[in-house]
Parts: C-alpha cells; sequence; structure tokens
C-alpha cells in the first residue's frame, strides 16, 4: 500500500536534505564531509528504512484522543528506539539519522493529531507532548551518557531535548519564514534556511566534535557572514561556503542538529505548499 501524504512527506523530508548541496561538513551527493564512514546512498538506505516508523507516527498522531498530549510522546518513544535499530540495521552500523528519527517523529506525530484536531497549533501541540522532557532525560545522572547528557552537566545545554520541549522555536520564528520568503532553486532555498538556522542554533553534534562551547559563537558567525555575502544565489556566497567546506573536514566538524532541525522545517513545508 502506498504511504499517506504525512508519512511520504517526512521520507521526502531526509531525502532533500541529503541531497541539499555543497553542506559544510554535512553528507551530501558529492562529498560525505566530515563524515566518512557515510555517503549519500548510505543515506537513501537509511531514509527509506524508516517509513514504517513515521507511518507508525502518523496512524499514533492521528487516533490520539486524550487530554495529555505527553501521552502521546510517550507512544512515539519506544517506537522510535526501535526505529533507530531499523536504521542501524539498514546503514550497517552507521548513525545516519538518530537527531532527525527523535525530531522528525515528533512532528509527524503532531501534524497528524492537528490535521484531526484543526483548531490547534502543530507547535503548541508539540510544547504539549514534550512537556518536562528536560527534565525528565536528563534530571537524573546516568551510566553511560550520551554526548547530549554530558553537555547538560558540562554547559547547562538541553540538546535536542531542550529544543523539542520549547516547541522548536527556531522553526517556528526563524526558519519556516525565512523559507517561506526564499527565492531561487529549491537548492539555494535550503542552503540558505540551513545557514539560516546555523546563526542561532547551539548544535551538539558541532559542540561534542569541537570538543568546546565555544564552536557555537564561531559557527554562527559564519552562517552570518555567508547569508550577509548574499547566499546561495550570490557567487561571494558559494566561494565562501566552499571555503567554510574545508574548515569543517580541517576540523572535522559537523553541523548534525541544524541539519536535523532543515529537515524538520523541509517536511512541515511541503505540508503546508512552501515549498
Ligand atoms: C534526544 C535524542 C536525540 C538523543 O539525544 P543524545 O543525548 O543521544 O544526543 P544529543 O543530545 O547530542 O543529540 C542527538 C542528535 O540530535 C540532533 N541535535 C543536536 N543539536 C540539536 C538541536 N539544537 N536541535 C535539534 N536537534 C539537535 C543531532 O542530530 C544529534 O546527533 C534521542 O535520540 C533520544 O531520545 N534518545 C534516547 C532514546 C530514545 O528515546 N529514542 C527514541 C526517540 S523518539
Ligand atoms: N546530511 C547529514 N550529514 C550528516 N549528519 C546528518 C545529516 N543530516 C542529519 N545528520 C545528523 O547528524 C548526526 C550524526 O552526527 P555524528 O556523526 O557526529 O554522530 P555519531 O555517529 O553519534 O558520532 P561519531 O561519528 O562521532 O561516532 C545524526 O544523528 C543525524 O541526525
Amino acid at each position: 500500500m502506498a504511504a499517506s501524504t504525512i508519512t511520504q512527506n517526512a521520507v521526502k523530508a531526509l531525502l532533500y536534505e541529503v541531497t541539499t548541496c555543497p553542506k559544510p561538513g554535512l553528507v551530501d551527493p558529492v562529498d560525505p564531509g566530515s563524515h566518512k564512514d557515510m555517503d549519500v546512498f548510505t543515506f537513501i538506505d537509511s531514509s527509506l528504512s524508516l517509513e514504517p516508523y513515521f507511518t507508525f507516527c502518523e496512524q499514533a498522531g492521528s487516533a490520539f484522543n486524550g487530554s495529555d498530549l505527553r501521552e502521546l510522546f510517550e507512544k512515539l518513544r519506544p517506537r522510535g528506539i526501535q526505529a533507530e535499530k531499523e536504521m542501524l540495521a539498514a546503514t550497517h552500523g552507521i548513525n545516519t539519522h538518530k537527531g532527525a528519527i527523535f525530531s522528525l517523529g515528533i512532528f509527524v506525530g503532531a501534524e497528524a493529531y492537528v490535521q484531526k484536531h484543526p483548531d490547534q497549533d502543530v507547535f503548541a501541540v508539540i510544547r504539549q507532548m514534550c512537556r518536562g522532557l528536560v527534565k525528565h532525560d536528563l534530571g537524573k545522572a546516568s551510566a553511560a551518557p550520551t554526548a547530549g547528557e554530558k553537555q547538560y552537566r558540562k554547559y547547562g545545554l538541553g540538546g535536542a531535548r531542550a529544543m523539542a520541549e520549547a516547541g522548536y522555536p527556531i522553526i517556528e520564528d526563524v526558519a519556516l519564514p525565512f523559507l517561506a520568503k526564499s527565492t531561487g532553486t529549491t537548492n539555494q532555498r535550503l542552503l540558505d534556511t540551513l545557514m539560516k538556522i546555523a546563526t542561532q542554533a547551539a548544535d551538539s553534534t558541532l559542540i561534542k566534535r569541537a570538543g568546546s562551547v565555544t564552536v557555537v559563537k564561531w559557527a554562527q558567525e559564519q552562517a552570518q557572514h555567508f547569508l550577509d555575502l548574499g547566499g546561495a544565489k550570490s557567487q561571494a556566497g558559494m566561494a565562501f561556503l566552499a571555503e567554510l567546506n574545508v574548515t569543517f573536514k580541517e576540523k572535522n566538524y559537523s553541523l548534525g542538529g541544524c541539519a536535523d532541525l532543515l529537515i524538520s522545517t523541509i517536511f512541515l513545508a511541503l505540508e503546508r505548499g512552501i515549498l
């Protein structure tokens, strides 16, 4: 049976993001960036493996009729852990989409819920779904802390979880309006939107790889400089982006979190006919 529109747009969003080129440090069709263990084909395999997961998230969102939306998030989470395993089976053990399984799964569930409850707003629904998430996940010590858990202890940054609990303000207030107003080819619009996200995000993948939080301000300044030069539609912008890609690869930097935020932005843009 063909997947529904929501699920198709989720998979499409993953494929649009990896196709966008050239992204600094990230995997795209001509360059795996700072990710030597994967390439665009790994991302295609990973994206298609996640279709049953998005179908689940969509059905769960569509069927949910309770009064406490945290219960919807609690339904998605164990299925998300299974989806991580399915991704790793499809990629022979490589983490291509861990962050996207988390954030896009939330968006798919929320969007399906909103389609059944059209008086509600998707970002407000996400805020209700993820209420208390940072305290719940990061408020206790863990035996084998992840990068996100370590950064919470060291810098007080809540990473992907804090972004979800706040209802993704970077997407609602910055990325989606920016993409809606953007012009040019799809690739130019998506590159500019990625860099717009990078002017504001505190990306836990970047912090982990740099081993320092000061990298955040540096990366935000680089992204702003690219946009100030005229972005993807300008020769100066594209020349600067090529230099930035070299710097990212030399330093083994990656904007994995920004890529995930772009993926969810693309998903909503497809849902709303902006792309
Ligand atoms: C919260 C998640 C992303 C794990 O976080 P973790 O502490 O392992 O890592 P970390 O915080 O560094 O981020 C993981 C990924 O999130 C993305 N990310 C990084 N920064 C950001 C940001 N500011 N905003 C959004 N996404 C980001 C990146 O892709 C990164 O690789 C999720 O995988 C999770 O909940 N894992 C626990 C198991 C689980 O419940 N899985 C199912 C989720 S539905
Ligand atoms: N096009 C892309 N290229 C690379 N990473 C991406 C891309 N799109 C999204 N990401 C995100 O970046 C994350 C991968 O980052 P990273 O490779 O640092 O994680 P890791 O495999 O846990 O760490 P390491 O490679 O240091 O062992 C994934 O969770 C994924 O969600």
